[in-house]
């Protein structure tokens, strides 16, 4: 049995007690791990969604800052939302170019947790895209946010037992590779795990199972056969200039970086910074999803003390909402060439 407290659960999970998945001695001292989703109270979220989406999306795009619309406003609590454009500043979004598209908002969805970000609108879009049956999270959550990772990353899973095979996450990014100009994409080919570094981990805790395995592999976290595909897509459709691969990171934020953070990661060897994404393709290789990332450059990191420019979000949604056009042909083009190669999921 489950209890639901302000939407956490307080349900038991398999491995908790006794004896955990690794086969050590499991004594739980973390009052968290109590609150963590359960596989079962997964099932009752799918469930719900289920009952209202008449297929099953085997893509799941994941819209980064200024990438799933800003704002939205719910009717009587209904699933049907609102734009209001007097106070929405984008014309479109990823989620846009699904056809008939279904969408739930997050407040509706039993045990999902809610969006609080501006450029993060709070709702699954279900639809097609380049023929393929789609869900679109509007909105992703943030550990700034309040949010533990492991519940930031709750929609990946969802999105797993739904049928989704490939996730393609996109993110706004500061640059930190001299090369890369505002506007310009990078194909994420790696990532450090700074938050990791210090235990903070959204796979940390009892293993079930029925997701993967206790200690996944990540060196091949993103799929290369789709960058490769990706950077010819990206020529076809004349942005072979705009386009780099290179390493994400991410920080807790919501603090934009110091001068001397930024540096420090630029000796790390990472080419940009968000404070997304990486939780979420750590949670996707553990349930066995092929993961394909982008970060749009939307500011360049300000690495000496004389430049007196500062991040802002409002810059940030501003670039997203500039380049929304040709993020969209790059992902409809791309999941083109992707099914009809037919790549397949990274443990077959
Ligand atoms: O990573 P996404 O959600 O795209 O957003 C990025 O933009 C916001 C800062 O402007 C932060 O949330 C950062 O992570
Ligand atoms: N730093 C962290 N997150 C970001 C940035 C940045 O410069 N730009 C967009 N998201």
């Amino acid at each position: 049995m489950s209890l639901k407290l302000n939407g956490y659960h307080n349900a038991k999970l398999s491995g908790q007690n006794g004896t955990s998945t690794n086969g050590h001695a499991n004594k739980i001292t973390d009052p968290d791990i109590g609150h963590r989703y359960t596989y079962e109270v997964l099932v009752e979220t799918v469930d719900f969604i289920k009952s209202r989406v008449p297929f099953e999306p085997v893509v799941g795009i994941i819209c980064g800052s200024g990438l799933g619309k800003n704002q939205i406003r719910h009717k009587n609590a209904s699933d049907i939302l609102y734009l209001f454009s007097e106070i929405d500043p984008f014309t479109g979004s990823l989620a846009e170019c699904l056809t008939s598209p279904i969408e739930i908002s997050y407040t509706t969805i039993p045990n999902f947790p809610q969006s609080t970000v501006k450029g993060h609108a709070g709702s699954l879009v279900f639809g097609h895209l380049s023929g393929l049956p789609t869900v679109c999270m509007k909105g992703r959550f943030h550990y700034y946010e309040g949010y533990p990772l492991w519940k930031c990353c709750m929609p990946v899973r969802v999105m797993k037992l739904l049928g989704v095979t490939h996730l393609i996450i996109t993110n706004a990014a500061g640059g930190l590779n001299p090369k890369f100009k505002v506007g310009d994409i990078m194909f994420v080919n790696d990532h450090i795990n700074i938050m990791g570094f210090a235990g903070n981990n959204p796979l940390q805790g009892p293993n079930d199972e029925r997701f993967g395995p206790r200690f996944p592999p990540m060196n091949q976290a993103y799929n290369r056969t789709i960058i490769n595909l990706a950077k010819k897509v990206a020529k076809e459709i004349g942005l072979a200039d705009r386009v780099h691969e290179g390493v994400y990171t991410c920080l807790g934020g919501p603090n934009f970086e110091t001068v001397a953070e930024l540096n420090m990661l630029k000796m790390l060897g990472a080419d940009a910074v968000g404070m997304s994404t990486v939780h979420e393709v750590i949670t996707a290789n553990h349930c066995n999803m092929t993961v394909f990332a982008f970060s749009l450059i939307t500011n360049e990191c300000v690495v000496h003390y004389e430049t007196e420019d500062e991040p802002s979000h409002e810059e940030v949604m501003d670039v997203g909402k500039q380049r929304e056009d040709s993020l969209k042909q790059l992902v409809t083009e791309l999941l083109k060439e992707v099914f009809h190669l037919g790549i397949t999921t990274r443990r077959g």
